[in-house]
């Protein structure tokens, strides 16, 4: 056969495997024997080259991510794809396998003919028995579990699942279930998913993320396992955070699963109990410190821009509170990059707070704010109010004057006898007495509002919440801490000894409580209202770095989305069934503004921002491998 062949001839060559063409032929008979297998593979071995040759290595999120012009890409690339895997690999492959779905034309073509049960199945069917299968699992982490096996086996699948199912799926692949799985990771362990960098690779962390199969990501979630949700050092074992928070990447936000990558980079853990732990899958050894450590992680930004391009976004995720600061003050000017622990749950409590002020009727600069625990959470919330309160017009000094913060030592006061005041928390020291016990500060201060984040459980007492209800007719009180085992009170504790008047949101979820005949629905004061719309706005709109007004612009799109009918059953965010579409309307209103103030680097600018960002969600329904149905270029 020649090998100069036309796209023209190899459509006709191609087309000529169609059962259309072959009508008589019986069903069951491999197609491919109307050509040699020599031919055939030649054929296509040749077409994969052509389309190596189209499509191009893109340093830009637009040349080759999941937007409108990409479509026409992602018909030739899956056709790269099929070209170049065959046979059982396809079935192994979960981008490319649709199990049962895969039609008879299909099955005959790729070479996997009698690799499948006979019978047919729609996307629609598959999702029924998956379905069927969770529910039956007895806990939540068998659930997980199988949940991240249909994730290996059938990505598309997975995500058809999860996005038609965000309430239920949602505690599963994240907090509260992820956080046990993290704790069991070596036993829950199947396949390893993401990329494992220890600090003994150091000097080849470069070529390490060569080894990662794709070739165009565009969002990383990286840890290192120091401080896992409020479940502290979990060494390698916390790499279940980078994958569920990426699995809303491509959920939420709509970003293709192909674009992520979750990696966790071992430097060792703090945690005895890994070490003597005979599955632990890290290195079981103290973790390292100090300017190795500190040139590991440089290593390692210099060598995602180098593979994947300065556009590339990395989050930062459940780092120790002494890097987290650290690494974004160092980082956030010279990359594409955030801290989701410090500025995503700031962007959320934020906007559940600007929608509590609807409920309790106060201005954002009347309240007198005191926070349980003065950690990434807890400063970055205070700094980003501080922030909304002088966007208000109020002096700086003024806007820290309302903000109390309380850390292990008590509050943090001037000249403080226990001392344990960083720079971070320095800004928020009073002139006042040292306290130390919550009881006493909110009887003293009387604040308005009360947000912990120090995964303290049972931090928030029958007495302090009582005392809120006491000075407040309307508390505002966030229970934050993660997983649900760390809240500082559960929602039932919180509605009850207040008389149903406080303003609840919580971290993890919880249940809608019933009290003298009325429900409450607390709303879930996670980050993932966030990440996944700022990831999709700062990725299409090409955002080079993510200012701190970025996030309080998402959190007060974040709260215009809340409705008067949430906030009457007691809801300071979107109920969670709304959240995909809350992403794309925070992606869409982040797009207005970058461009706005000149923050984007894609031009031209679109003009209709909503359809350019949704132009680019990830379809989970799936492509055709049958030949007659792809357009193909003259
Ligand atoms: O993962 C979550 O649910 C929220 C979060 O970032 C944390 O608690 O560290
Ligand atoms: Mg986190």
């Amino acid at each position: 056969m020649a090998m100069n062949l036309t796209t023209q001839s190899l459509r006709r060559i191609v087309a000529s495997f169609s059962p259309a063409r072959n009508r008589r032929m019986p069903a069951t008979l491999p197609l491919q024997t109307s050509l040699t297998f020599y031919e055939y593979d030649l054929i296509m071995s040749r077409l994969s080259n052509d389309l190596e040759r189209t499509v191009p290595a893109c340093a830009s999120f637009h040349t080759s991510g999941p937007c409108a012009s990409d479509r026409d890409d992602k018909a030739r690339k899956d056709l790269r794809s099929h070209a170049r895997v065959r046979g059982i690999d396809i079935l192994r492959n979960p981008r490319l396998n649709k199990g049962t779905a895969f039609t008879l034309k299909e099955r005959q073509l790729m070479g996997i003919h009698g690799l499948l049960p006979p019978v047919v199945r729609s996307l629609d069917e598959q999702m029924v028995r998956v379905m069927s299968n969770f529910t039956k699992r007895a806990t939540d982490l068998d659930r997980y579990i199988y949940l991240m096996s249909l994730q290996e086996r059938n990505e598309r699948l997975f995500y058809r699942v999860l996005t038609q199912n965000v309430e239920q799926m949602m505690p599963i692949v994240y907090t509260p279930t992820v956080g046990q799985a993290c704790q069991q990771y070596g036993v829950a362990f199947r396949r390893p998913r993401g990329l494992f960098i220890s600090i003994k690779d150091a000097g080849h962390v470069y070529e390490m993320i060569c080894n990662w199969p794709e070739r165009n990501v565009k969002a990383i979630v990286v840890t290192d396992g120091e401080r896992i949700l409020g479940l502290g050092d979990l060494g390698v074992y916390g790499m279940g955070i980078p994958v569920g928070k990426l699995s809303l990447y491509t959920a939420l936000g709509g970003i293709a699963p192909s674009k992520c990558l979750p990696v966790i980079l071992d430097v060792g853990t703090n945690n005895k109990k890994l070490h003597e732990d005979p599955l632990y899958i890290g290195m079981a050894k103290e973790r390292v410190t100090g300017e190795r450590y500190d040139a590991f992680i440089d290593e390692f930004m210099k060598a995602v821009v180098k593979r994947y391009g300065q556009g590339c976004l990395v989050q930062f995720e459940d780092f120790g509170n002494h890097n987290a600061f650290r690494l974004l003050e160092k980082y956030r000017h010279k990359y594409c990059t955030f801290n989701d622990d410090i500025q995503g749950t700031a962007a959320v409590a934020a906007a559940g707070v600007f929608a509590s002020l609807r409920i309790t009727g106060k201005k954002l600069v009347d309240n007198t704010f005191v926070f349980q625990g003065a950690g990434e959470a807890n400063i970055g919330i205070a700094e980003l109010l501080a922030l909304a309160m002088q966007e208000e017009g109020l002096p700086k000094e003024e806007a820290y004057k309302r903000i109390w913060m309380v850390d292990s030592r008590g509050l943090i006061v001037k000249d403080r006898p226990s001392g344990g005041i960083n720079q971070h928390k320095a800004p928020f020291a009073k002139e006042f007495k040292p306290l130390t016990s919550l009881e006493e500060i909110v009887n003293e201060l009387k604040p308005t509002a009360l947000i912990g984040a120090a995964a303290i459980p049972g931090a928030f007492t029958e007495n302090v919440l009582r005392s809120m209800g006491k000075f407040n007719e309307r508390p505002i009180i966030f229970a934050l801490s993660n997983p649900t085992s760390m809240s500082e009170c559960t929602a039932e504790q919180a509605y009850k000894l207040t008389e149903g008047r406080c303003v609840f949101a919580s971290g993890s979820p919880f249940p809608a409580c019933t009290l003298n005949g009325k429900t409450y629905y607390p709303g879930q004061g996670n980050n993932a209202y966030i990440f996944p719309g700022v990831a999709l706005g700062v990725l299409t709109c090409g955002v080079r770095h993510i200012e701190d007004k970025i996030f309080l612009h998402a959190a007060q799109s974040l709260a215009n989305l809340v409705t008067d009918a949430d906030l009457a059953e007691g809801r300071v965010y979107p109920p969670l069934s709304m959240i995909r579409e809350v992403s794309a309307r925070i992606a869409t209103d982040l797009a207005n503004y970058v461009y706005s103030k000149g923050m984007a680097s894609f031009y031209p600018e679109p003009e209709d921002k909503e359809e350019f960002i949704r132009s680019f969600v990830y379809d989970t329904s799936y492509e055709s491998f049958e030949p007659e149905t792809w357009e193909w270029e003259e």
